[in-house]
């Protein structure tokens, strides 16, 4: 169960914000469920039938992750209208009832968020979900990288947000180091690769056909970069793997 795309703008007269108690859980999971159907198409049906969504919010551990609700104490008992669920680096869930959208309440919640989390964090939502794209985007959150949906339950393409902190070169730095550790590993596999499989060409000259084939693969998962970019890249690759090879004993 993921996203984080529920919520819209919306003016309240008396909001209060506070921490999630245990005794929230059961009308968060039904603001959520509320959220959730109100916001089809934008955003794909729930893949979980209702009493499994119930049975989810109602296993939260609030000692391990951020719970926020917000709740009209207008007149008589207070009524949860919205929620925001973070751990340490993610915003997981940000959801409006739809009685009371539009009227500041995910803002609220969201400015909440970003003052509990000054290092920044990132988000997921789908990319189908137009309003709470821009929802987000006018509360300064840039767009990263958009997935093609395998990953997720819903299996509906979706995009990475995130919200740069107070310092946005150091957060966006971080991120940058978090995939060079990827990228590392994947060029330290991928040259163990290129060396073995040398003793077994007939030739040593280079195979013009067979790099344009892995530029062609390579663009398909990362199409923003465009084939031709991605040719330049897989010759750089291809060359300071081949020159390791040889350096190798
Ligand atoms: O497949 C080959 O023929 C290799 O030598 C491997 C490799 C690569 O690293 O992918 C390296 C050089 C060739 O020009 C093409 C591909």
């Amino acid at each position: 169960m993921r996203p984080t795309d529920g919520s819209v703008d919306g003016s309240i007269e008396a909001l209060r914000l506070r921490p999630a108690a245990p005794g929230d859980l059961p009308a968060i999971a039904e603001v959520h469920l509320r959220a959730r159907s109100a916001a089809v198409p934008a955003m794909p049906a729930a893949v979980h039938p209702p009493h499994e969504a119930r049975e989810w919010v109602a296993g939260w551990d609030l000692a391990r992750q951020d719970v926020w609700v917000a709740e009209d104490v207008a007149d008589g008992a207070p009524v949860l209208l919205g929620y925001a669920r973070a751990d340490a680096a993610w915003l997981d869930d940000l959801y409006v009832d739809p009685s009371a959208q539009r009227g500041g309440i995910g803002s609220a919640l969201l400015d909440l968020v970003k003052a509990a989390r000054p290092d920044g964090f990132c988000l997921w939502v789908f990319e189908s979900n137009h309003p709470a794209r821009a929802f987000y985007r006018r509360h300064r959150l840039l767009e990263l990288e958009r997935t093609d949906g395998s990953a997720n339950e819903e299996r509906a393409p979706d995009l990475r947000m995130v919200w740069p902190g107070t310092d946005p070169l150091t957060c966006l730095r971080g991120l940058i180091d978090e995939v060079d550790g990827e990228l590392g590993d994947l060029l330290h596999r991928r040259a163990a690769l290129t060396r073995a499989v040398q003793p077994f060409k007939a030739s040593a000259q280079r195979d013009p056909d067979r790099e344009r084939q892995i530029a062609r693969a390579l663009a398909a998962r990362a199409p923003g970069l465009g084939e031709e970019r991605l040719a330049r890249i897989v010759h750089v690759v291809v060359t300071e793997s081949l020159d390791a090879a040889g350096d190798e004993p």
